[in-house]
């Protein structure tokens, strides 16, 4: 049986890099997953290629409208779109549909949250698609509804899990990330213009920015303790890829946290712990699912200090959703991920 698969926000950044993995996907090459409707907003009527030119094999795809009735006739949804137009849609969608959300409207398990940090309606929670999480493969083995993750909850989640699971931090966790420009989608306006961009750096969202509570809740389930998240993005001038730095207090060596992690990720295909002394780079990542891991402890401050880079289209979005419909359609979990970087 064929399974048709459908991609609303094809136009985007997000259902853009969804498409270049899935043309390398092995279901797509064998003919098994078919790439049925492309739709977008804006650019619907116009060529894929007119919005994503190194998509050549569909580039003469035409986009449709973004509308129920055209999704509908797929196994499988991804929706690419803005935050706050996933809920409307996936209601009108059949309870059989693999819908995978990659925007944030079924990600939070507190409606209060959503409507403190999003200011519009919560459009309910579904089962969320990081495969990492403890329990979480049995989960989206079972569900037709995945709610991706944010970019940056990816990264700050898997550099943390370990430690706040087995107690090796204290509750303060401090979290900055630097991410590149692709992570604000191709609608972004002045503030990602080139000449706003190039040759600076910016902290924004401080304080405020609506992963606080979607990282809070990743880590806040893995542990009784009552953790205290600060968490800041800063904007610097790179199309892809997010560098996350976390700080916490800890009174245990470099050695047991490492150890620890090591054990933890040992059978993740996707995660890699580094050796002492070497630091995770995004480059190393790019347009690869994987996720590298750097631990060190600075005994004078008392504090761990755990890195991570991801690419934030890739592990971040669109290779996470992959990953997750792949177990959810009781694929090869690493069906169609690129396992190696681009670098330099
Ligand atoms: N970029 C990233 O790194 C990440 C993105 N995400 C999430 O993925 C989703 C898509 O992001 P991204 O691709 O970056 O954003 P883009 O702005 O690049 O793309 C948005 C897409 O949604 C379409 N769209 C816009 N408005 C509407 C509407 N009213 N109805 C239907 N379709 C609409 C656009 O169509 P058109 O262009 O034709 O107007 C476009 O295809 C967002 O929810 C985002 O938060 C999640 C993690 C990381
Ligand atoms: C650079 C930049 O602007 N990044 C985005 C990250 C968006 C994202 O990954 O996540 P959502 O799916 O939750 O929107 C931001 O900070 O809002």
């Amino acid at each position: 049986m064929t399974i048709s698969l459908a991609v609303a926000g094809a136009s985007g950044y997000a259902g853009g890099e969804l498409l270049r993995l899935l043309l390398d996907h092995p279901g797509v090459r064998d003919g098994s997953i078919e790439i049925g409707a492309l739709t977008a907003n804006s650019n619907a009527g116009q060529r894929l290629g007119d919005s994503h030119p190194h998509l050549i094999p569909l580039a003469d795809r035409v986009l449709e409208e973004t509308t129920p009735e055209i999704l509908a006739k797929h196994d499988v949804v991804f929706l690419g779109l803005p935050h706050g137009h996933s809920g409307e849609i996936a209601a009108q969608l059949s309870e059989d549909t693999l819908v995978v959300d990659l925007g944030a409207d079924h990600r939070l398990a507190d409606a209060a949250d959503w409507e403190k940090y999003y200011g519009t309606e919560h459009a309910g929670t579904w089962p969320y698609g990081l495969p990492e999480l403890p329990g979480q493969r049995e989960i989206l083995a079972n569900t037709k509804k995945i709610a991706v993750p944010g970019c940056f909850p990816t990264g700050a989640t898997l550099a943390l899990m370990p430690g706040v699971a087995r107690g090796l931090f204290s509750e303060q966790i401090t979290v900055v990330s630097v991410t590149g420009s692709s992570g604000a989608g191709k609608a972004a306006k002045v503030p990602m213009l080139h000449a706003e961009v190039h040759g600076s750096a910016k902290a924004y969202g401080v304080a405020v920015h609506r992963h606080i509570p979607e990282i809070t809740q990743n880590l806040g389930g893995l542990t009784d303790a009552q953790l205290k998240v600060s968490f800041t993005p800063v904007l610097a001038p790179m199309a892809r890829g997010i560098l996350t730095t976390a700080v916490i207090p800890t009174s245990h060596s470099a050695e047991e946290i490492r150890a620890a992690y090591a054990e933890a990720y040992a059978t993740e295909p996707f995660v890699h712990v580094l050796p002492a002394g070497q630091q995770p780079m995004t480059a190393n990542v790019l347009g690869s699912n994987c996720v590298q891991i750097g631990v060190e402890v600075d005994a004078t401050a008392g504090t761990a200090i755990v890195t991570s880079a991801i690419d934030n289209l890739a592990k971040g979005t669109a290779g996470g959703a992959i990953q997750s419909m792949n177990i959810a359609l009781g694929l090869e979990e690493t069906a169609g991920l690129p396992l190696v970087g681009l670098a330099p």
